[in-house]
């Protein structure tokens, strides 16, 4: 069984998303105690897909990330580097146009996309430099980013509680339910190593975006960002 390690070796992340693809919506679903689709519904509102409209889901996983888009009546491309995770989507819903592709060297053309939004991947990255700028070039003038990403809870005593809950409580959870619960190792470690909101926010500005800003969820667990690109 593959675990990443906080260097994010390419070929490292995806062979352990391959190894948790069958059982990662579930695996999901318990780790976090039903909050993902609360966060869900509230990217769908951030990105605000419109019929026709091309959107990017990049490290799409499984293309449960997508379904909210395509729903909306938006054509949506879920991407992603892992072949495991992909099967796994394009068995459920055969009808997405399921791509594989390296976040930091997207194969798509400049100025593609009305909406570009990530969900949980970007920490995964090796080069989140590289991944943000890919985003933005194919991104069309005007268009909009959203990034979904862990971060880091606001109030110091829930920070604490939470901090406890991620090294302590979700490794034995995750061996009863996933099919490689050392990822979630590796889950909890990448979550205090990513930035905080304002660290990232500064990095989608270095990237080319504007307008940056976020917002929390669930008390910072989770951070909404989202820029724009230029006309
Ligand atoms: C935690 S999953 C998120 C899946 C989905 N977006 C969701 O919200 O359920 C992270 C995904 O990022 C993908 N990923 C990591 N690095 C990547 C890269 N450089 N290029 C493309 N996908 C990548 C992994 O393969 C994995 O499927």
């Amino acid at each position: 069984m593959t675990r990443a390690s906080l260097n994010k070796q390419p070929h490292e992340v995806a062979e352990m998303f391959d190894d948790v693809a069958e059982r990662y919506d579930l695996t999901n679903d318990v780790l976090s105690l039903g909050q993902d689709r609360r966060w869900r519904k509230e990217v769908a509102k951030a990105v605000d897909a419109r019929p026709a409209q091309k959107v990017l889901d990049l490290a799409a996983g499984t293309a449960t990330s997508s379904l909210p888009f395509a729903r909306a009546g938006a054509y949506v491309v879920p991407c992603d580097f892992s072949l495991g995770m992909l099967q796994v989507g394009k068995k459920k819903h055969p009808w997405l146009p399921i791509t594989a592709g390296d976040a930091t060297r997207l194969p798509f053309r400049d100025d593609t996309f009305d909406a570009v939004t990530i969900s949980f991947g970007l920490r995964n990255v090796q080069d989140t430099d590289a991944a943000l700028s890919e985003l933005y070039r194919v991104t069309k003038p005007g268009g909009r980013v959203v990034i979904c990403e862990f971060s880091h809870p606001t109030w110091a005593p829930f920070r604490t509680v939470y901090t406890e809950y991620l090294m302590r409580a979700l490794p034995p959870v995750a061996r009863s339910v996933s099919s490689n619960p050392d990822a979630y190792v590796y889950l909890a470690e990448s979550i205090r190593a990513w930035p905080d909101q304002p660290a990232l926010a500064e990095k989608l500005q270095k990237a080319g975006w504007s307008k940056v800003a976020w917002r929390n969820l669930t008390g910072g667990v989770v951070a909404l960002h989202r820029g724009f690109k230029q006309l």
